[in-house]
């Protein structure tokens, strides 16, 4: 049956929810959950809301430079794999509609620019 809860993502309500479910899921997962023990929720889950309303809702909130938070971490291209499978699968599990789309490709480009910056493509 389809989910009848899906709607539109166009608040800032919407994304709250969109980064919570993500995270969620990247806890239970075994491949990317060890990457993330150290984080501090409380304080990382509002720098997500910001940089995902700052791209998706122009809420221009969001100041920071998301690559040096990665660029020293032990991945390789099947944990940004596993992180865009995840994404994108949140977003379709809970929105529709253009920002969600745009949520996807956004996800997926930015995987991809990270990859290169840390030389994951041969
Ligand atoms: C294998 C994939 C990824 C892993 C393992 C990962 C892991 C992490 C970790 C551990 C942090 C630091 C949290 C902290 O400050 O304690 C972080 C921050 C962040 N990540 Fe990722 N990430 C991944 C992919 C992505 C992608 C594709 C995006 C963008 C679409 C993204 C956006 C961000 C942002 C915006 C921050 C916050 C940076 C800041 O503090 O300003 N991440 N990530």
């Amino acid at each position: 049956m389809a989910n009848t809860k899906i709607k539109i993502l166009e608040s800032r309500a919407d994304i709250e929810l969109l980064v919570n479910s993500f995270y969620a899921k990247v806890k239970e997962d075994e491949l990317l959950a060890p990457l993330f023990r150290h984080v501090d929720w409380p304080a990382h889950l509002p720098i997500m809301y910001k940089f995902w309303a700052s791209m998706l809702l122009g809420e221009q909130s969001y100041q920071g430079s998301p690559f040096d938070k990665h660029k020293d971490l032990p991945v390789q291209t099947l944990h940004f794999d596993r992180w865009v499978l995840l994404f994108c699968e949140t977003v379709d599990e809970h929105f529709m509609g253009e920002k969600a789309d745009e949520a996807k490709s956004r996800g997926q480009h930015i995987a991809a620019v990270f990859q290169h910056k840390m030389n994951l493509f041969k």
